[in-house]
């Protein structure tokens, strides 16, 4: 058997570093300026090709039916845009809490994209594959690009952007968010004027999503201040998790020491790039 069916690939979560709002397109989606961020926690999948044409996912997530995980449709995508005719057995390990602002199933699905790419010998470039990605969800093409990314658009028009690697505590109140409920909220900030990179690295920058999901989740906002105690607390995407950074592990550490349950945090490590970037 060669060795890359045997292999464990990575997909790590991302954080968005600000998010502003600054529009709306006519069908109602929102027009958003954000800056993506990988970090070191990541969900790893196994994928065995098969001679058929079956997808599999033997051990689907709790609460989401396999016809609607984000890696079957992903495998799903790119035999329909290929014509393929292999199938594969699916193994997802999770570790990035679902429905959290952090991206995991449009990481997953990236990097269902990326490893098919290459077992089913389809030798796509990366836009392309973005491209397909970009129909299962927003925030796919970035996990796709492999680089930390300054994002405008819907979050798909994408520049590549060279960022610190600090540390971040990443805590996860353990409330699920409704993305759709935030967006459609009458009190969303939604025309917050553009801003250029360099603003972004001056820090004049915060999420237009933390007002609506403080004030409709009240877990969220007492996760919020607990965490702004130790810097700049933010919301990932529209939440629920948050995170604050630290330039040494070791102080990330310590207030992670000290999170009261039942939430869950997590010390990790921004990347600029992707592990599946240099494959
Ligand atoms: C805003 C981000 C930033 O990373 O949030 P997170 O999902 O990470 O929290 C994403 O781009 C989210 O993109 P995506 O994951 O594709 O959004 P979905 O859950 O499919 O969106 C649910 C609903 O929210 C609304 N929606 C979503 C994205 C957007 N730019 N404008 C919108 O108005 C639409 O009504 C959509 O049907
Ligand atoms: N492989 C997957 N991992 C996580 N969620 C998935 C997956 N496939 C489908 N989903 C669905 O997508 C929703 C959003 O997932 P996720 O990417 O974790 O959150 P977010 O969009 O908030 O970053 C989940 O609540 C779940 O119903």
């Amino acid at each position: 058997m060669p060795p890359e069916t045997r292999r464990i690939w990575p997909a790590p979560a991302k954080i968005n570093l600000f998010l502003h709002i600054v529009g709306r397109r006519a069908d109602g989606y929102h027009l958003l300026q954000t800056v993506f961020q990988f970090v070191d926690l990541c969900d790893e999948l196994r994928l065995r090709p098969r001679d058929d044409d079956q997808i599999r996912l033997p051990r689907p997530l709790p609460g989401v039916p396999p016809q609607q995980d984000l890696c079957v449709r992903a495998a799903q995508a790119l035999r329909a845009h290929t014509g393929c005719r292999l199938g594969v057995d699916i193994e997802l390990s999770k570790r990035i809490p679902m429905g959290g602002g952090l991206g995991g199933g449009s990481s997953d699905a990236a990097t269902t994209l990326l490893a098919l790419n290459r077992l089913w010998q389809l030798d796509l470039p990366r836009d392309e594959l973005a491209a397909i990605g970009l129909a299962l969800g927003a925030d796919v093409p970035v996990f796709v690009g492999g680089r930390a990314a300054w994002a405008e658009g819907v979050g798909d028009r994408l520049t590549p952007i060279e960022l610190d690697e600090p540390w971040y505590l990443i805590v996860d109140p353990g409330v699920a968010v409704a993305t759709a409920g935030v967006f459609g909220h009458p009190k969303l900030t939604r025309h917050t004027p553009p801003i250029t990179i360099s603003q972004f690295r001056s820090g004049s920058t915060g999420n237009d999503c933390l007002a609506v999901v403080s004030a409709l989740y009240p877990q969220i906002d007492a996760a919020y201040r607990w965490l702004a105690r130790f810097g700049q607390a933010h919301l990932s995407g529209t939440g629920g998790c948050l995170f604050v950074r630290f330039d040494a592990r070791q102080a990330a550490d310590v207030a992670q020491a000290q999170l009261p349950a039942p939430w869950r945090g997590w010390v990790v490590r921004g990347l600029n790039h992707h592990p599946l970037l240099a494959d």
